[in-house]
């Protein structure tokens, strides 16, 4: 084990990160199952949209020349000749001066090409008049207005989201080619861990670790395997890491990456032959945080201390798993923000400060979310976003600008967004 270890500077570290990933191999899967996944193929329009020209409101389609000249002193009268609800379709020809009823999303009869919202027309026994001339194609959507068939709707590598999942619908994909989530395991070390159910006892703590990071996966789409905590006992860690390393695609671990006398996990990467991509990172929280290989398998060394292993997992891991999935979009989005109160600590390393972004009148303002240290577990709770403040600076004044990077867009303002 190395006491002098070379830091990286952040982006590097990521950087190496991701020039390692090996995308996992695809599978199909059912539409409905399909949320949050990454298309392995560009999406194709199987038809036009609309699949045929429709009516876009209730009311009367007619033929436009039809209304020539009406004016509220010369009112034109239309006969109803037939009823097109949407889902039926008419081949009935309309003769001069007559119409169809008809709702919105009916095909529009190859002798109509205006449509007069109910609205627009006042009824009378025979049927309606109107009081403007109407031009044709109004109140129509026309077939393929939106898309045509053949059309790259979506290329491989987006995300699918709820709209994807209707667009599927929409073309008759009950079945999509995805790429496959990686099965991640995670376990915490440490001989001073008990789980959530046990009795405290002097100088044990509950592991809150490896509950978080399943949630943090989760959170990202992933359902984590749980592998069951480890004391800091060299043998009996490796062999259990070993194990691991056959289950699962990706290895996370906390805790023992540091210089302690029982941090064994420098000692593990040794033993297991991984190539150890970087064991020591420019910033704070989470300095000795290590990512290393084996094979075409990460294992990430997060941190023991709360607030650096949530970090390293949203700085590291989370672009690691969306990138394994062939997302095109693997990091979390960075805004800017203002200070909302001092943060008088120099900055040798870049800083990671858990923190809760707030739109107030159009601004954006970000405010650590409390007790901030490596050792944190509380401020986490409180957080929607990280400030990164970079290395080499001085303290932040409350009103400096400060990067944002948005760990949790579910978060909303406590106010609906319009008047
Ligand atoms: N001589 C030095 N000592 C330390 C250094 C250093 O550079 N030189 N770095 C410090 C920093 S910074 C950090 S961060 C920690 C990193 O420690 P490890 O990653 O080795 O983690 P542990 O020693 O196992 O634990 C640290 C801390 O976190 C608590 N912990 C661990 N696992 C969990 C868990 N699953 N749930 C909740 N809390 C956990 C553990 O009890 C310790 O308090 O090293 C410093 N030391
Ligand atoms: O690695 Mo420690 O979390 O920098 O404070
Ligand atoms: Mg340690």
């Amino acid at each position: 084990m190395t006491l002098n270890r070379k830091p990286i500077q952040v982006s590097e570290a990521v950087g190496r990160v991701l020039e390692n990933v090996t995308v996992t191999a695809t599978e199909v899967v059912s539409y409905l199952d399909a949320h949050g996944r990454i298309l392995a193929n560009d999406l194709v329009a199987t038809h036009d949209v609309p699949l045929f020209t429709k009516s876009a409101m209730d009311g009367f389609a007619i033929r436009a020349a039809d209304s020539k000249g009406a004016s509220g002193d010369n009112r034109v009268p239309f006969k109803v000749a037939e009823e097109v609800p949407a889902g039926s379709t008419s081949d009935y020809v309309l003769r001069e001066n007559e119409a169809f009823r008809i709702m919105t999303g009916a095909e529009i009869p190859e002798s109509a090409d205006t449509v007069v919202m109910f609205e627009q027309a006042k009824e009378t026994d025979e049927g309606f008049t109107v009081r403007k001339t109407f031009n044709p194609g109004e109140n129509i959507a026309m077939q393929g207005e939106e898309s045509s068939e053949g059309d790259i709707i979506l290329e491989k590598g987006s995300l699918i989201n709820p709209g994807t999942v209707a667009v599927l619908a929409t073309f008759g994909y009950s079945e999509v080619e995805v790429y496959k989530k990686p099965v991640v395991g995670v376990l915490s070390t440490g001989s001073e861990l008990l789980d959530v159910d046990e009795d405290l006892v002097r100088g044990k703590i509950r592991n809150s670790n490896t509950p978080m990071i399943l949630a943090q996966l989760k959170r990202a789409g992933i359902e984590g395997r749980r592998y069951h905590m480890q004391s800091d006992d060299l043998d009996t860690l490796h062999d259990n890491m070993k194990q691991m390393l056959e289950e699962v695609d990706m290895v996370i671990t906390t805790g023992g990456v540091s210089v302690g006398d029982y941090d064994l996990l420098p000692k593990i990467y040794d033993r297991l032959g991984a190539e150890v991509l970087f064991n020591k990172v420019a910033m704070r929280p989470g300095s000795v945080t290590t990512v290393s290989r084996v094979g075409d398998k990460f294992l990430f060394g997060l941190s023991g201390n709360p607030s650096a292993c949530y970090s390293g997992f949203e700085l590291f891991v989370r672009p690691a798993v969306q990138a394994m999935m062939a997302s095109e979009n693997v990091h979390a989005p960075f805004i800017d923000a203002i200070l909302d109160e001092d943060f008088t600590k120099p900055n040798p390393f870049t800083r990671f400060i858990r923190a809760e972004v707030q739109y107030v009148k159009g601004e954006v303002y970000a405010k650590p979310s409390g007790f901030n240290k490596s050792n944190a577990v509380t401020s986490i709770a409180k957080s929607n976003c990280v400030i990164v403040m970079p290395g080499g600076t001085r303290g932040f004044e409350k009103g400096d600008a400060v990067k944002v990077m948005m760990t949790d867009v579910t978060s909303s303002a406590d106010r609906f967004g319009v008047e």
